[in-house]
């Protein structure tokens, strides 16, 4: 009997603690949850074990991988790639729909379709991506051969996303999802959100992701990044490399892929570390961003700066000489470069002019500047001042944050208050739906189109709106305690722009 059929014969009694030993009992030794090990290579040090079927594998995400398979879209689940703190990892094929595509596609045109499947996969077909070339150079796919997926699973604990919100707070995207305590919505909106940071960089086509596929509540699919023998690409951290020019090339290339995240896609990645970068086909792969931010989150340069220190830090660790931090800040933030010879969206020339200009971190000196940048408080914009920017300001401080806010990237940040007002951006967040019990319910969908019907306040309940106007009413309320007054903040600038 197929998995499927099981999932198929499956009911579901009121008696929770029942339900899920048998589901457990059904499945846990049909859906492989050791490592993944097809021939030979093995995947991730980190031990998948049973206890990971309690943890992740509950009957809820049982049945939203059933409604995925239902749907053709995944099939076998073959092992676990990756056991972590939030979420695991594991290895499926596609669904019977990707090889009714693939056939279709051999039997009519070599012309490159979105899947019908996939129309919902959100890839707008917006032109041809990098990441679109990317597949283009894979071989042909055989009549019958089935991709290949990762599917991440959310834990449904709680307390691993608890220190999380501040991710979420301040997200302009998310800013529905604020003070959102139930725990299973919050993960919901954390793979949703990954999925759209997924996407965003996928359709800008200038740092290579993995292709997302499909988002169902806690559970994300998206293109595995393998090796070829079966086992995952392997993470940077990982990575053998030939020799210390090949560091340096990853180095280079790092540096120029945090700068294009930042002003192409317009994201901080805020947890990128060796650890979520992989190397596929010698070009580095972006993952885990669940918890990017929009450059007009209010600690998005605090992210920023933590991601180069700890890229920079990985770097050293590996022998190479590295740049100091502040610069590559500076270079990341900065709209235009001095200088610059070529294409500011194209990788090499990015990490031509980083091997040409950056300058290496020697003397104690930089180092110690290096310790001041990190302890800096980062100032947005001068416009967004605060009581606070205000005394550092008086201490002497405010001069070397100006020197980092390069001039003309200010116009770059949108500021806070150009959001205040707005409801209806076409990149809102449709999470809030309270159905997310039904998972047979297709309209649940994480859907792009979805949301632009369903947003706007027409929909929103009475009790809904009167929610949110007196949430709006008390955040304007906190915001004025703290706003510097018109005539200190107009000094201030005159000040400031005195000074240079
Ligand atoms: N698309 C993919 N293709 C191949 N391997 C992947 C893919 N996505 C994730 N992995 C593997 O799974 C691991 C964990 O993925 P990810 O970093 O997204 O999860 P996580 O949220 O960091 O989990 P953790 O709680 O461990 O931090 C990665 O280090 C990588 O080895
Ligand atoms: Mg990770």
């Amino acid at each position: 009997m197929s998995l499927e059929d099981k999932f198929d014969k499956l009911t579901v009694h009121e008696d929770r603690e029942h339900v899920n030993t048998q589901i457990l009992d059904k499945f846990s030794d049909k859906i492989k949850t050791d490592e993944l090990s097809f021939s030979r290579g093995k995947t991730n040090k980190d031990k998948a074990n049973r206890a990971t079927v309690e943890n992740v594998l509950d009957p809820r995400t049982m049945r939203f991988l059933q409604a995925l398979m239902n749907r053709g879209i995944i099939s076998d689940f073959n092992g676990c790639i990756s056991t972590g703190k939030e979420a695991n990892v594991y290895h499926a094929f596609a669904g019977n729909k990707q090889l009714m595509n693939n056939n279709s596609q051999e039997q009519h045109t070599k012309e490159k379709l979105p899947s019908e499947d996939t129309a919902n996969l959100l890839l707008a077909d917006d032109g041809a991506t990098d990441n679109d070339k990317e597949d283009e150079n894979e071989p042909p796919k055989l009549v019958g051969q089935r991709d290949e997926y990762a599917i991440k699973i959310y834990k449904t604990s709680i307390l691993v996303f608890k220190d999380r919100e501040r991710y979420v707070d301040g997200e302009f995207r998310f800013r529905k999802s604020r003070s959102q305590h139930n725990p299973r919505k919050m993960i919901k909106i954390w793979a949703e959100k990954e999925f759209r940071n997924l996407k965003r960089i996928y359709q800008a086509g200038v740092i290579p992701v993995p292709k997302p596929i499909e988002v169902k509540n806690n559970v994300l699919v998206m293109q595995f990044l393998n090796r070829g023998d079966g086992s995952a690409s392997p993470r940077l951290r990982d990575y053998p490399y030939k020799d210390r020019d090949e560091i340096y090339h990853f180095y280079y290339n790092m540096i120029a892929d945090i700068r294009l995240l930042y002003q192409v896609c317009q994201l901080v990645h805020a947890d990128l570390s060796e650890y979520n970068t992989l190397v596929h086909k010698g070009r580095l792969f972006f993952i885990d961003v669940s918890q990017s931010v929009q450059p007009e989150h209010p600690m998005s340069l605090d992210f920023l700066r933590m991601d180069i220190k700890n890229v920079n830090f990985y770097f050293e660790k590996m022998g190479i000489d590295i740049f100091s931090e502040r610069l590559i800040f500076q270079f990341v933030i900065s709209e235009t470069l001095p200088n610059f010879e070529g294409d500011m969206n194209n990788l090499s020339d990015l990490m031509d002019y980083i091997k040409r200009n950056l300058i290496v971190k020697k003397t104690a000196e930089d180092e110690a500047e290096d310790e001041i940048f990190r302890s800096l408080y980062l100032v947005r914009n001068l416009t967004g001042l605060e009581e606070r920017d205000f005394d550092r300001f008086t201490e002497g401080k405010f001069d070397l944050l100006k020197s980092l806010l390069a001039h003309d990237n200010e116009k770059n940040i949108p500021h806070a208050e150009d959001f205040d007002d707005v409801s209806d951006s076409s990149d809102e967040e449709s999470s809030d739906s309270e159905d997310d019990d039904d998972e047979e319910n297709e309209s649940e969908k994480y859907s792009d189109e979805e949301e632009k019907v369903l947003k706007g306040k027409k929909y929103e309940d009475k009790d809904e709106k009167k929610q949110r106007k007196q949430e709006a009413k008390e955040a304007k309320r906190e915001k004025r305690k703290t706003k510097v007054k018109k005539h200190i903040k107009k000094k201030l600038i005159k000040k400031t722009k005195s000074k240079k």
